[in-house]
């Protein structure tokens, strides 16, 4: 069996493989992995492990120590890459792009194998353009909803809100409101932004993944959901490695 592990800024995606086939799969927090009774469960099954992650270099040390508690299966890195089957990476220094970008970017590139948009909805946002080629054409980074909703709490004095729906894009007549649905309505304006840009270098699709990415969808955002893209992605590249 085989552990593929996406370690995000919130949380671990974790997805168990036996040929190819899902055999479970969910999302915690790093602090608990080590106790996630169907990781438990499959522990002395598992014969290796693949990992996409961003997480600082203490909390990887945490992972690795955690999952070494699950399994005495190898961990596996998996970094972002300079180019992969015609794949070319934007960045000058490639080294510096989240491995979890690179690795959603792959599993899209492979799937769609044409000209193709990005989001991946997590703590913080990136929207990621290839183009039919496979040249990354670069992308952006924007702060995700609760890192948003955090900054308005903390920085301003006299914010005062609940969280609330923040789908409604109506303008507000108090401050939760006027937060909530603010938050909603920049959310909207950047799917519009992203349908625009996918016109203007002819991208064929769009695809969403993360954690926020119903939100976005709920929001209007013309895209093919793909649930785990980073996971696929790293799986693949594992596979490819694996196989060399
Ligand atoms: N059960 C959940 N726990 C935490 N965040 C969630 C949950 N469901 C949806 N979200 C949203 O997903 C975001 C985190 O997405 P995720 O893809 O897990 O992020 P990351 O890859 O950065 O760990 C949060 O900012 C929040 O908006
Ligand atoms: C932008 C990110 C924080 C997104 O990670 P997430 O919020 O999904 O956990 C991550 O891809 C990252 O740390 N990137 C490094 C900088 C870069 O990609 O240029
Ligand atoms: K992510």
């Amino acid at each position: 069996m085989r552990l593929l592990v996406d370690a995000g800024n919130t949380r671990v995606k974790w997805r168990l493989e036996r040929s190819g086939s899902t055999v479970n799969s969910g999302a915690d927090r790093l602090e608990e992995i080590e106790t996630v009774p169907q990781l438990a469960e499959h522990g002395d099954a598992v014969g290796s492990i693949a990992v996409s992650t961003v997480i600082s270099e203490e909390n990887r040390a945490r992972l690795v120590e955690s999952l070494s508690r699950v399994t005495a299966a190898p961990v596996r890195f998996y970094w972002a890459e300079s180019e992969r089957s015609g794949l070319r990476n934007a960045y000058a220094d490639y080294c510096l792009m989240g491995a979890d970008r690179w690795h959603a970017m792959y599993a899209a590139w492979r799937m769609v194998r044409n000209g193709v948009a990005v989001i991946d909805a997590g703590s913080a946002v990136t929207i990621d353009y290839v183009s039919s080629n496979g040249t990354h054409l670069g992308g952006f980074i924007l702060p995700g909803l609760n890192m948003m909703l955090r900054s308005l709490k903390s920085d301003a004095a006299r914010i005062g809100f609940d969280p609330g729906d923040v789908r409604l894009v109506a303008p507000g007549t108090s401050t939760g409101e006027c937060v909530n649905h603010g938050l909603a309505w920049l959310s909207s304006a950047m799917n519009d932004r992203v349908a625009d840009d996918a016109k203007k270098h002819a991208l064929a699709e769009v695809l969403v993944t993360g954690g926020d990415a119903g939100r976005l969808l709920d929001l209007g955002l013309v895209a093919r959901h793909v649930p785990d893209l980073v996971l696929d992605g790293v799986g693949l590249i594992d596979a490819e490695e694996s196989s060399a």
